[in-house]
């Protein structure tokens, strides 16, 4: 017998957040017969996010296994050209290659680089698998439909800008943050809406609740209880945004803003993300450590919030002088004639820190750790200015 099949089987082999995605979108079965037995090869034409291909092999399963190590080797590729743009931060799931079996052994292709380098594409990696798992439950196309009852969005831009016209200080995105890698526990009796409510009796232009529940002890659900207790300060969902799908998520559980980190994303993604971000009403606070971070998200049209952090994520060092020594010259000067809002993050205690980010020409700031920390956080916002700023 000597025949050949032709089959169509659109097929995704996995659906990992920002992995590319693959189909086969045809086979050819050739069967021969070579006494005493029948053999079998089989050519596969694989179509994905980033191409086509045809990847021949002696059996179905190794076509599947040969997409597998055909995504993971695109995958390498896009971390390449996340290097180019001088992005550290691999966004490799932490598996790894995809194992290969030869008989009862089984062998990864490589070994190299299953350890994350620095707590960053640690949290980074881990976030990989965690949205692929929450998109399996629920697609972007039930999210969608959720959008229709998610709550309004609030102007977060609007209510900065508000803030430092009535108090001339840097408007406060104060942060809901139980933990953090660098710090540890932060608050032992961790209430989010009280918090939440003494942050905004406090003065608080807008708020930033944590949502990673790994590293942070954060949760939507935090998110969600506060925008449904009725605070009335637009809300930052603090999150590690990897994939589009996020930024649905956040909306629907009542988040008015997203971090975008230019560490983690190239340029292309925060371009795609700024743009569903406008579709569906959100801020994006994109984030910068560095010049050449800041460089590129300057190149990037339509960006009206820049964070920069004082804390390195790799290293968890923090000087506030890093929010000068980015706004000094040009890069100060395009910020001003583009009438973005600048935020400092990170490490600010004291209204001298305060006077000196603002000096530095940031219009806000966002404070976890120094307020949070404190019995009563609303005293802590008026510690941290030196002076009461709520509106009463
Ligand atoms: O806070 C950390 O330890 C941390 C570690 C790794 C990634 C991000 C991290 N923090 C996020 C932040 O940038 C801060 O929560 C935010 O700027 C507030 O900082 P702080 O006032 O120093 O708590």
């Amino acid at each position: 017998m000597e025949g050949l099949t032709s089959l169509k089987v659109p097929f995704q082999a996995f659906s990992s957040s920002s992995r590319p995605r693959s189909w086969i979108t045809s086979t050819q079965v050739n069967v021969s017969r070579r006494n005493p037995f029948f053999t079998f090869s089989v050519r596969a034409q694989v179509e994905s996010t980033e191409g086509s291909a045809t990847i021949a092999a002696s059996s179905a399963e190794s076509v599947v296994e040969a997409l597998k190590v055909k995504e993971w080797e695109v995958g390498m590729f896009q971390d390449e050209v996340a290097a180019s743009q001088g992005i550290r931060i691999r966004r490799r799931p932490p598996t790894g290659p995809p194992l290969h079996y030869v008989g009862p052994f089984e062998f990864r292709l490589q070994n190299e680089g299953n350890t994350p380098r620095n707590i960053l594409e640690e949290i980074v990696w881990n976030k990989d698998v965690e949205v692929s798992q929450l998109k399996e439950r629920k697609p972007l196309i039930s999210l969608k439909k959720d959008l229709e009852n998610a709550p309004p969005v609030r102007d977060f831009i609007g209510a900065l800008r508000a803030a430092h016209e009535r108090t001339r200080l840097p408007g406060l995105i104060a942060e809901v943050k139980k933990a953090s890698p660098s710090r540890g526990l932060l608050r032992e009796n961790f209430d989010p809406v009280e918090i939440a409510e003494a942050y905004e009796r406090g003065g608080a232009a807008c708020l930033s609740v944590l949502t990673d529940q790994k590293y942070f002890k954060g949760s939507f659900e935090n998110l969600e209880l506060i925008r449904k207790a009725g605070v009335k300060c637009p809300l930052l969902c603090k999150e590690f945004i990897i994939d589009a799908w996020q930024l649905y998520y956040a909306r629907i559980k009542g988040a008015d803003a997203v971090l975008l980190i230019a560490a983690v994303l190239p340029d292309l993604d925060i371009k795609y993300m700024i743009k569903i971000c406008k579709i569906l009403g959100l801020a994006a606070l994109v984030e910068v450590h560095d010049e050449k971070e800041f460089d590129r998200v300057l190149g990037i049209e339509g960006i009206e919030l820049i964070g920069i952090n004082n804390r390195n994520l790799e290293t968890f060092e923090v000087d506030i002088a890093n929010t000068k020594k980015l706004l000094e010259g040009e890069r100060g000067k395009i910020v001003r004639e583009r009438n973005i809002i600048m935020v400092g993050e990170s490490g600010l205690f004291t209204p001298n820190d305060i006077a000196y980010v603002q000096e530095a020409g940031v219009k806000a700031v966002l404070v976890g750790e120094s307020i949070v920390k404190q019995n009563d956080p609303r005293k802590g916002i008026t510690n941290l200015f030196g002076k009461d700023i709520s509106l009463s």
